[in-house]
C-alpha cells in the first residue's frame, strides 16, 4: 500500500492511499477528515468478489482511521456502478458463488452500519446493486440529467432479496418501493428526486462533491456517539434481519440463482447487454 500527500482544490492537504492495481482509490482531506472513496473498475464498476472485498477492506480501514465522513463515488465517465457482476451468477462455480454472496452481505453490512456519515456522489448510471450501495449511504447527490437509478432486478427475471427491498423501503417508503421493485423501474435524476430516492440533483460532479462535503460537515457539530446510536436504531430491523438470517439468505440465493429458469433469464439478459 502506498501513501502520499497531495494538494486539494481548496489548498488543504489530502492523504491519498492507493495500492498498485487497486480498484478503489481513497483520499482523505486532512483538514476536514472527510474521505472520498472512488470506485474504479472498468468498464462499468460491476461488483464482483474481489471488488467487493476491496470496498469492504477500505471501509474497515476508514473506520479504524476514525475519518469524519465518507463520499462514495465513481472514477468512470458515466457509470456509478452497474450493480452486481452478472458473470458471478451466470453459469457460476458454486463455491465462488457462496463466497461472492457472503462478501456482498458483509460489504453491505459494513457500508450500512458505518460509524461515520456517508454520502453517495452518483456520477453515472446506478442500477440494482449500484442503487443498493447508493441507498445505503446517509445522503444521495446525483449528477443530472442523463443518468438513471433503480432496483431493476425484475427486468432481469430475478427477485431482489429482502434486505435490498427493506433498504429501499427505508428510503422511499413501502408504496413507492413496491411499485419501483415490481416494475424494475430505472428512474431519471428528476424522477428519482421527485420520489425521494435521491436528495439532490446537481449539474456536474464538482458541485456534487461540494454539496457532499457540505452535508458531511454538518456532522462536525453533532456528537459522533449520538450520530451512531441514532443510525443504529433507525437501521436496526434491516440490519438485524440479515445478521439473523445470513446463512438462510445465502442458501436461498445460491440455490435460486442456479435454477434453470433464472439461468435462462440471465443468459438472455446478458445477450441483450452484449448487443
Ligand atoms: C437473488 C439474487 C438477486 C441478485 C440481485 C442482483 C442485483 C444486481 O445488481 S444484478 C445486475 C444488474 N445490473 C444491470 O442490469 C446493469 C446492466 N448494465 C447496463 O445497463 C449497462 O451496461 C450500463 C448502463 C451500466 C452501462 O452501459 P454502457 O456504458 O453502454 O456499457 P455496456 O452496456 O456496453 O457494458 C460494457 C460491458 O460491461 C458489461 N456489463 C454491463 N453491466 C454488467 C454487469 N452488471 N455485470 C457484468 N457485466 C456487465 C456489458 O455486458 C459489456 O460487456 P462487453 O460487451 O463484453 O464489453
Amino acid at each position: 500500500m502506498l501513501r502520499r500527500l497531495i494538494l486539494s482544490r481548496n489548498n488543504t492537504f489530502i492523504n491519498c492511499r492507493y495500492a498498485s492495481q487497486s480498484m478503489v482509490q481513497t483520499t482523505v482531506d486532512e483538514k476536514s477528515g472527510i474521505a472520498t472513496v472512488t470506485m474504479n473498475k472498468s468498464p462499468v464498476n460491476s461488483l464482483n468478489l474481489e471488488f467487493l472485498d476491496e470496498i469492504k477492506t477500505e471501509l474497515n480501514k476508514l473506520e479504524k482511521d476514525k475519518v469524519k465522513g465518507m463520499m462514495l463515488t465513481s472514477g468512470l465517465q458515466k457509470i456509478f456502478s452497474a450493480g452486481l457482476d452478472i458473470t458471478e451468477f451466470y453459469n457460476p462455480n458454486p463455491d465462488r458463488l457462496s463466497k461472492f454472496w457472503s462478501t456482498l452481505q458483509d460489504t453491505w453490512l459494513t457500508l450500512y452500519k458505518t460509524p461515520f456519515p456517508t454520502a453517495a456522489i452518483i456520477n453515472g448510471h446506478s442500477p440494482a446493486g449500484g442503487c443498493l450501495f447508493a441507498m445505503s449511504c446517509d445522503y444521495r447527490i446525483m449528477v443530472g440529467p442523463k443518468y438513471t437509478i433503480g432496483l431493476n432486478e425484475t427486468k432481469l427475471g430475478i427477485v431482489a432479496p429482502k434486505w435490498f427491498i427493506d433498504t429501499m423501503v427505508a428510503v422511499i417508503g413501502q408504496r413507492k418501493a413496491e411499485i419501483s421493485l415490481t416494475t424494475g423501474k430505472m428512474y431519471t435524476t428528476d424522477e428519482a428526486l421527485h420520489i425521494g430516492l435521491i436528495d439532490e440533483s446537481v449539474p456536474d460532479v464538482n458541485t456534487a462533491l461540494t454539496q457532499g462535503n457540505l452535508f458531511l460537515n454538518n456532522f462536525q457539530r453533532i456528537s459522533p456517539w449520538a450520530y451512531k446510536m441514532t443510525k443504529d436504531i433507525t437501521r436496526q430491523s434491516t440490519v438485524q434481519w440479515l445478521i439473523d438470517n445470513k446463512q438462510k439468505d445465502l442458501d436461498f440465493v445460491v440455490t435460486y440463482l442456479q435454477s434453470a429458469e433464472v439461468q435462462k433469464s440471465l443468459g438472455l439478459y446478458l445477450q441483450s447487454l452484449k448487443k
